[in-house]
């Protein structure tokens, strides 16, 4: 069996059990019950990812960056020149980039992997490199990749999540840099929730209103093309998708398999969390949105998730930074199952 084979058949549902200790220990903590608001819930499914109430505090972290290009930004879908993905994956490998300012500020150790980059890339200490194949091809016109480079780029992404929680992380985040990367992710989010390319599609890293009619229109274009099922994970990725969205769907997967909590960025993430739901149901358990964002595709793909996001900081930026500022947020959640005295145990009286 292949690696993703073998990760699929690990995936079991989070613990129902554990959920309902959770919930109950809540109504036992000196505070009025619910008055945690989303804090409870998130809680609340760590101790089910966990299977234990209450469960661990989810450190340390690493947040799982991984870089690729896209064929279709031949179509004009974004303002910025497709070398600018090596330029800031060697940027955010030097420590410079603004996911690497929120991860120290998080804690969070950065992982910046070559899953797709088309760019010929010098060695950096800091990039782990796992090139699949130098970008995708153009999905206006054929597929993106073939099935054997989305199973790779997957495979990637699972490998990455091992390696993190072998090395001891119980707590994962999802980044990206792609330059183009918004436009395979709103392909992917109007095939998994069947919403409309319309609705789904924004501005990225700065379209303006006529970028974002080609945007639109090259989206339509592909689906009409490829007329990708969303019950097939591997072929819509593989069709309209992009590497780092296949590799951050293992990414999810590897996490999921492991028992620990993913927190999703921006619409990448999303993208890629349907994916990697569409591979497996039960992965939805093992979600957490970090932040509602400026891209409309957000919305319609945490809907889908049946996810709320933690914050909504109005960010447009990718590369993890939302996942990195809900992150002491989640550890809090678990905090409070921890730590918190209970109405029994302080001698306060319950209403
Ligand atoms: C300097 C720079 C740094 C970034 N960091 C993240 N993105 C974000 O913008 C890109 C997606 O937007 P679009 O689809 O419009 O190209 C991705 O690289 C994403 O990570 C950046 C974009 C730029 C230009
Ligand atoms: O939501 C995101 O992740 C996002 C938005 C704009 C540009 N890049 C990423």
């Amino acid at each position: 069996m292949s690696l993703l084979d073998t990760t699929l058949a690990a995936i079991k549902p989070v613990s129902e059990e554990a959920l309902a200790a959770a919930e109950r220990r809540q109504n036992e903590l000196t505070k009025p019950p619910g008055s945690l608001g989303h804090l409870e819930t998130v809680g609340n499914r760590l101790a089910a990812i966990a299977g234990v109430c209450p469960p661990p505090v989810p450190e340390p972290a690493v947040i799982g960056l991984f870089a690729g290009d896209h064929g279709v930004c031949a179509q004009g879908v974004s303002p910025w020149p497709q070398e600018v993905t090596v330029q800031m994956m060697l940027n955010i490998g030097a420590g410079g980039a603004a996911i690497n300012v929120l991860g120290r500020q998080a804690g969070a150790d950065v992982w910046v992997t070559n899953v797709g980059v088309a760019a010929d890339a010098p060695d950096h200490p800091a990039v782990r490199d796992r090139n699949v194949r130098r970008g995708t091809a153009d999905f206006t016109e054929g597929p993106a990749m073939t099935l054997e480079e989305a199973r790779a780029a997957v495979e990637v992404g699972i490998a990455t999540a091992f390696e993190a929680v072998d090395g001891g992380a119980r707590c994962l985040l999802t980044g990206e840099m792609g330059i183009g990367n918004t436009t395979p992710s709103s392909a992917l989010i109007s095939v998994f929730t069947g919403t409309d390319a319309a609705t789904v599609t924004g501005r990225g890293a700065g379209a303006d209103d006529e970028m974002l009619d080609r945007k639109v229109d090259a989206i339509e274009r592909g689906l009409a093309l490829h007329q990708p099922d969303p019950a097939d994970a591997l072929g819509t990725v593989a069709a309209v998708g992009g590497l780092e969205q296949a590799a951050i769907a293992g990414f999810i997967l590897g996490a999921a398999a492991r028992r620990v909590p993913v927190v999703l960025d921006g619409v990448i993430a999303c993208s890629a969390a349907c994916v990697a739901v569409a591979f497996d149901d039960d992965v939805r358990g093992y979600l957490i949105s970090g932040h509602a964002g400026a891209e409309p595709g957000i919305q319609a793909a945490v809907a889908h998730l049946g996810l709320r996001p933690l914050v909504d900081l109005g960010l447009r930026l990718g590369e993890g930074s939302g996942a990195a500022v809900a992150l002491p947020m989640v550890q809090a959640s678990a905090r409070i199952l921890n730590d918190m005295a209970t109405f029994a145990s302080a001698g306060v009286s319950e209403g």
